[in-house]
């Protein structure tokens, strides 16, 4: 699945431009992280990718397939779309129902249904709750319930907005574990996130949005060690990657372990340096 966004622009019909030149190319199976303050532009943005927006200016491409030629019935069957709030997409009386809704609506064989079944209600751990009600469900299991649905569409490329709201620890690692489960397979997982440390962790390609622009796209190696950039789109890096900022510690730290071993490496660079006669030459000058 290939997502090209070109010079997007969307103005909602109040006069509002929540987008403004967006240009972006998303593809594979390598999990994308949208992130940027509240108001940046990123749930506008990734609405565009299954044309529940279409765009005012601009084209957005889905496989070389511009949104606005067809209806948004079509491009979910391309792109799924994970809402925050799962109140807002389940209203049925039973997991299982929920899960062959979006199949029957468009006309999937009985038994390719329960195969499928099969396989996203043990992606999602909630084989053993598909006769409950979504309501009867903890909140983190209506979460899963909600991406075991859209996951039933099969798509190349999932959308999730704000997954890890209201989740626990356990959740965040389930939530985790299915989107690497899913970029395995070579699809295209975007995530748009307020939570840094679950995007430092599971995202290796991160979007940083401002004002309805793209203010930094690339490694979160990268994006990550421009301090002023993230400050001017108030993102704050996790508290362990401030530190090792702090710290002047080399490289971008997501990790307890990458802490340490950054620590370590500046500890033998000191070190070196107070055995070596080039450094003490050198301190000697300083
Ligand atoms: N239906 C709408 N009509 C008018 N303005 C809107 C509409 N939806 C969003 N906006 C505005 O467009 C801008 C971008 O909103 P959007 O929801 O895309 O931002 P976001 O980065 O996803 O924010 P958040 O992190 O809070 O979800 C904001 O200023 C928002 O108030």
């Amino acid at each position: 699945m290939k997502i090209v966004i070109d010079n997007l622009g969307h103005v909602y019909p109040n006069g509002h431009k929540a987008l403004d030149g967006v240009d972006l190319t998303l593809e594979g199976g390598r999990p994308v992280a949208l992130i940027g303050q509240n108001g940046a532009g990123k749930t506008t943005l990734a609405k565009h990718m299954n044309g529940i927006l279409k765009p005012t200016s601009g084209r957005v491409l889905v496989d070389g397939e511009d949104v606005r030629t067809a209806p948004t019935s079509y491009w979910s069957r391309k792109v799924g779309y994970i809402f925050q709030n799962p109140d807002d997409q389940l209203f049925l009386d039973s997991v299982r129902k929920e899960f062959e809704f979006g199949p029957r609506q468009i006309g999937m064989s009985a038994d390719e249904t329960r195969a499928r079944m099969d396989r996203v209600a043990r992606l999602v751990g909630l084989e053993d709750r598909l006769d409950t009600h979504p309501f009867d469900l903890s909140p983190t299991d209506k979460k899963f319930c909600t991406i075991g649905s859209v996951l039933m569409m099969d798509t190349g490329a999932l959308i999730f907005d704000e997954p890890t709201c209201g989740q626990d620890r356990a959740g965040n690692e389930r939530l985790a574990a299915i989107i690497s489960r899913l970029s395995g397979e070579g699809r295209l997982c975007i995530t748009i996130s307020h939570d840094m440390k679950f995007v430092t962790r599971n995202f290796p390609r991160v979007v940083l949005m401002h004002r309805g622009r793209v203010l930094m796209d690339g490694p979160r190696e990268e994006v990550f060690t421009q301090a002023d950039v993230l400050r001017q789109a108030y993102v704050t890096p996790p508290p362990i990657t401030r530190v090792a900022q702090k710290a002047g510690l080399d490289g971008a730290v997501f990790t307890v372990p990458a802490f340490v071993q950054a620590l370590k490496a500046a500890r033998a660079r000191n070190q070196d340096c107070r055995t070596s006669e080039a450094c003490e030459d050198r301190q000697e000058k300083e």
